[in-house]
């Protein structure tokens, strides 16, 4: 993008009130840098490194490295073995989030799982005894199911539902949903990437649409006391925060967690405890995360067996749950 847009312009001056913040934000979008590389350990680390690494932010875990600019972890044989996994540096912003769960997570859900980052990310962060990937789009399966194979994600079951259906069939089962909504991907601008029309109304409204549709049907599948994880890489309040407002009003007995680890990165569009990166600050393109629990007393609905069995595409052996 050579100039910003009318639309970019006006989506600056609502999200920040100072001006040079606005100029810099822009700045970001128009004329993209790139951002150092991450990769995310699967297996133990080999004693020796191949690259080199920047300092760790406070709230980096210990199995994630951010590189020196310039390096190419995906081209290295160690990623081809499955050593580790790359992902941008937003995205583990965004799902350490989860390290504020408190209780052990059983059975984790990844609603929308693919390319499989997340999924990646909270196995490692969480080892639950079982987790469930599910990609809705049929064609995105192909690159989720290589990746969570490569890096040996397991016990997994990996499914192709739309999150009606798994509201439907898996009520009440899982400690952990992770509701990493598909969005305009205005933050694709500061990689250097298309995302035409991110910034219209009309685009912005019909994402926010479909993610709370996505979120309310995620939110049956949450046991009681169990956690609901949002997030997104885009930058409008109306995929952000104001879906997170929504849900709590149409959803009262989830709360909402806060996160003293990110407590510097509180977003400045609410009082909610929600939390970004934005391009401007060269950790990422930027992201938003929030987290939830279900507040409401009892136990966790045991997960029917042959209902999974029945709808997975992929199932790799594990511990019974129960
Ligand atoms: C932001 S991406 C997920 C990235 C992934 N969690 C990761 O970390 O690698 C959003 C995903 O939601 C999927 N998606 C699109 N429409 C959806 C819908 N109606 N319900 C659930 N997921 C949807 C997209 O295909 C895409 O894979």
């Amino acid at each position: 993008m050579e100039n910003p847009s009318k639309l970019l312009l006006k989506l600056s001056r609502r999200l920040f009130e100072d001006s040079t913040v606005q100029e810099k934000f822009i700045e970001a979008l128009v004329h993209p840098q790139p951002f150092a590389p991450c990769i995310v350990w699967c297996r133990e680390k080999p004693d020796t490194i191949p690259f080199a690494v920047e300092t760790p932010t406070s709230w980096q875990p210990k199995f994630v490295d951010r590189l020196l600019l310039g390096s190419k972890p995906g081209q290295h044989p160690l990623h081809e073995q499955g050593y580790y996994y790359c992902l941008d540096f937003s995205s583990v912003f965004a799902a350490s989030s989860l390290f504020a769960i408190s209780s052990p997570v059983h059975l984790l859900f990844d609603i929308c799982a693919s390319p499989g980052g997340k999924t990646i990310f909270s196995w490692k962060a969480l080892s639950p005894k079982l987790i469930i990937a599910n990609e809705v789009i049929g064609k995105r399966l192909g690159m989720l199911i290589s990746n969570l194979k490569r890096c040996r994600v397991s016990p997994l079951n990996v499914l192709n539902k739309d999150s009606s259906i798994l509201a439907q069939q898996l009520p009440r089962t899982s400690n952990l949903v992770i509701v990493d909504a598909p969005c305009t991907g205005q933050s694709l601008l500061a990689k250097g990437d298309k995302a035409p029309g991110c910034f219209h109304e009309a685009a912005i409204n019909k994402s926010a649409n479909r993610q709370k549709r996505i979120i309310a049907n995620s939110a049956q599948i949450v046991a009681p006391q169990g956690y609901l994880a949002y997030m997104t890489c885009t930058y409008s309040p109306e995929e952000n925060e104001r879906v997170c407002e929504w849900f709590m009003k149409k959803f009262p007995q989830f709360q909402p967690v806060q996160i003293p680890h990110l407590a510097a990165l509180q977003s400045h569009l609410t009082n909610m405890p929600c939390y970004r990166i934005w391009p401007q600050e060269r950790l990422g393109a930027g992201a938003f995360t929030m987290l939830f629990q279900n507040t409401e007393e009892g136990e966790a609905d045991r997960l029917k067996e042959d209902a999974l069995e029945n709808m997975s595409i992929l199932c790799t052996p594990g511990d019974n749950l129960v």
